[in-house]
């Protein structure tokens, strides 16, 4: 049986009943996914409901914090009562207080012992790619309710620990692709959904063969991700944050580092094999050169190299697995986005053009390619970090999306316009982690 109590979190006399907290643990970041009733008073009845009667109306919320900050976590899990409702006794249990929460990711290991000893919570483990995939498979599966519905948010900061309501208009999708700037929403047939390649751009990358619910395959990875670009990019420019890292690539020109096709070639195009003067031929090659010194780099030209780079690798070896399984859909995750124009930009084009058009030419004679030109599709998720979190969260009894139904959500940010948002700066306004989503528990 579940401990449902009403405990105030946002500072206001509206207490919210907290239920169900999951967490995933990784190399890098703490993602916390959790539940709260509506509390009857502060919104309107959702106007779409779905499923049967006896669901609980209420607010999934996201927050995050840094791995090598986890007592910052635990301080905020006590804190805001989260554990008060946050988790489940064993129904054997009922009368003693064990009570638990699930988690994923390797932290749920690693740091088991620490949430018993602070917290006094035991960590019920769920395998990481089992909610990688159970977390995307949900998020992707969200119904569309299109433009001009009322939406709540609740807008989340770790720091300040505040949690504003207010009603918006918005498009509530979830999937959309970026090209060129500018971003789509995608709406997702649920019955054209499989199969589909799941990369989740975490420390590391896995890349997941999804063909149903629970049904998967991790078919591939590689440690270039986003602990490199982070560990690395610290070390070269001596930046103190990743948003800062990120911040330097804005405004830095990877010319600079990294040698081009025309550098090479006299400024012409390597037309023959695809190649033009503008497209990298080494990452970072101008860095070999004899009279310069790290000093003589711009940081923020680094890190724009670098951020090329890793995504790249990334958009390539993500397509040649759909090409190797004949997969039409790539759908990116993992905090490395951070929903950042620069690196969605990269990796799309990587999908879309780079590998096909190279490698098109180059295995054309020996291998018929499963399809042609641009026609793998990259796909983004406004929820990218959380869906391991989002998965532990669903394992709680629930054994099918069914159990949690969304009914309203995906409000944009109040500074963010409606369809495409190409001029949205993530830096400026986070989209990660700062939006719930109005929905349905069932069971709860
Ligand atoms: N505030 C941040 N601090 C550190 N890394 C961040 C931050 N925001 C985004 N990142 C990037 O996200 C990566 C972690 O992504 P995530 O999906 O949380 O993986 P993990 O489960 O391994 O922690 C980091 O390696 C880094 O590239
Ligand atoms: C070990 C991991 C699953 C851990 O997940 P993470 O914390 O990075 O999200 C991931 O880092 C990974 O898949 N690394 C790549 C290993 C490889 O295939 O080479």
């Amino acid at each position: 049986m579940e401990h449902n109590r009403e405990v105030e979190i946002d500072g206001s006399s509206n207490p919210i009943q907290i239920s169900r907290l999951a967490l995933d643990i990784g190399g890098s970041l703490i993602k916390l996914v959790y539940f709260s009733r509506n509390s009857g008073d502060d919104e309107d009845p959702p106007k779409y409901k779905v499923g049967v009667s006896n669901g609980v109306n209420g607010r999934l919320h996201f927050a995050k914090f840094e791995t090598a900050k986890i007592n910052d976590c635990l301080q905020f899990i006590s804190a805001n009562k989260l554990l008060l409702g946050g988790g489940f006794q064993h129904q054997e249990n009922c009368t003693n207080d064990r009570s638990f929460i699930k988690a994923t990711g390797g932290g749920a290991y690693k740091f088991s012992e620490l949430f018993k000893e602070k917290l006094g919570i035991s960590l019920e483990k769920e395998d990481e790619m089992d909610c990688l995939v159970t977390g995307a498979n949900f998020l992707l599966k969200v119904p569309f309710l299109g433009r001009g519905y009322c939406m709540w948010y609740s807008y989340v900061t770790v720091e300040m620990h505040i949690y504003i309501l207010e009603k918006k208009e918005a498009v509530n999708q979830e999937a959309f692709t970026y090209l060129n700037g500018s971003k789509e929403f995608v709406q997702i047939d649920h019955n054209d959904l499989y199969p589909y390649l799941l990369v989740n751009i975490g420390s590391g990358v896995s890349m997941i063969k999804v063909d149903g619910d629970g049904k998967f395959e991790r078919v591939s990875g590689t440690s270039v991700g986003g602990g490199t670009f982070w560990g690395l990019g610290k070390l070269l420019t001596k930046c103190q944050s990743f948003d800062e890292l990120l911040e330097l690539s804005h405004r830095g020109d990877n010319r600079a580092i990294d040698t081009l096709v025309g550098d090479i070639y006299g400024g012409m195009d390597y037309s023959k094999i695809g190649l033009l003067s503008t497209t990298i031929a080494s990452s970072f090659g101008k860095a070999t050169s004899h009279n310069k010194d790290l000093e003589d780099y711009k940081p923020e030209d680094i890190s724009r190299s670098l951020l090329r780079m890793i995504s790249n690798n990334i958009g390539q070896i993500s397509y040649l697995n759909a090409l190797r399984f004949g997969l039409k859909r790539i759908i990116f995750g993992g905090f490395f986005i951070r929903s950042h124009s620069y690196t969605m930009d990269t990796i799309a084009v990587a999908v879309h053009f780079c590998s096909c058009v190279d490698l098109h030419i180059l295995i054309m004679n020996t291998f018929q390619p499963v399809w042609s030109k641009g026609e793998a599709k990259a796909m983004f998720l406004r929820h990218e970090g959380f869906l391991g979190a989002l998965g532990a969260f669903m394992s709680y009894e629930m054994h099918s999306l069914d159990d949690l139904v969304v009914n309203q959500m995906m409000p944009l940010p109040v500074n963010a316009s409606l369809g495409a948002d190409t001029n949205y700066d993530p830096l400026k306004g986070d989209l990660n982690g700062t939006e719930s989503i109005q929905c349905c528990v069932y069971r709860a």
